[in-house]
């Protein structure tokens, strides 16, 4: 069996894409903010749309250290940020629920998640997602990997030259699948799951905007980011 083993440049490229990963996260953490108080629809729905702009603001910066993005066309920069960041922001949100809680922490959070506002018909499809993410338990180098992998996904609307995005994407995703092999030995099959889940993940871009705009809120107010962004308004 031939020996998998990550090379140098695989570290360095490794170790920029995990650093700028945790250098952008956004400050404050909306999970604490749930588990201490219950908010109304309003007050959630104002919530959301804060941290999914600043989720934005992070996306543009972490992008700005992916090896080799600056020097894709301007306008396919664009094209990537505009098509991967509700699947990102997705990616984010289910890393965040997943993450290891104090006991009855997960439960409070998922029923204030549930009462938040949002309408009765995405809160499966979105557990769903949120659930099969946490039981990957993936260590930060494979969150980060997968959402570099995510932001550069050639088929995205309005990309000119897929092929210089897609000689990026394979870079990432043979690192990720070296990475896997060596953190999972015992699960063959583990790389293949975590791509499977990217899958998932598109299913929920359908979903976005109308989880927006039936949220149980009279006013739905977006930032400019945000309409720039989302399908809405
Ligand atoms: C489009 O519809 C959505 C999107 C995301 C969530 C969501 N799933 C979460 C899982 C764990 C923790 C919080 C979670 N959020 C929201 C959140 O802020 N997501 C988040 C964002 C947006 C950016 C960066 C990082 C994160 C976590 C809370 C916003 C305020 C009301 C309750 C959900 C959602 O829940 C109903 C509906």
């Amino acid at each position: 069996k031939k020996k998998v083993e990550i090379t140098k440049e695989q570290q360095t490229l490794m170790k920029i894409i995990v650093d700028a990963y945790n250098r952008h996260q956004i400050p404050q953490d909306v999970a604490k903010k749930l588990l201490q108080d219950q908010y109304s629809a309003e007050e959630n729905f104002l919530l959301l749309t804060e941290m999914a702009t600043s989720q934005v603001q992070v996306l543009v910066e972490f992008t700005k250290n992916i090896p080799g993005f600056l020097s894709l066309d301007r306008e396919d920069q664009i094209a990537l940020l505009k098509g991967s960041a509700v699947e990102a922001m997705f990616l984010r949100s289910a890393q965040v629920f997943s993450r290891k809680m104090p006991s009855g922490h997960t439960e409070v959070l998922e029923e204030r998640i549930r009462k938040s506002g949002i309408s009765e018909e995405f809160i499966t499809p979105m557990f769903n997602f949120y659930k099969s993410i946490g039981e990957l338990q993936m260590v930060q180098e494979e969150q980060a990997l997968l959402t570099t992998i995510t932001i550069l996904t050639p088929d995205r609307p309005y990309v000119k030259d897929q092929q210089a995005v897609e000689r990026l994407q394979e870079s990432m995703l043979d690192l990720l699948g070296k990475l896997c092999v060596l953190q999972h030995p015992q699960e063959p099959q583990y790389f293949a799951r975590l791509l499977g889940r990217l899958t998932e993940l598109r299913t929920l871009n359908h979903y976005h905007a109308e989880m927006l705009t039936s949220w149980r809120t009279n006013d739905h107010k977006f930032t400019p980011l945000l309409c720039e962004i989302w399908d809405v308004q």
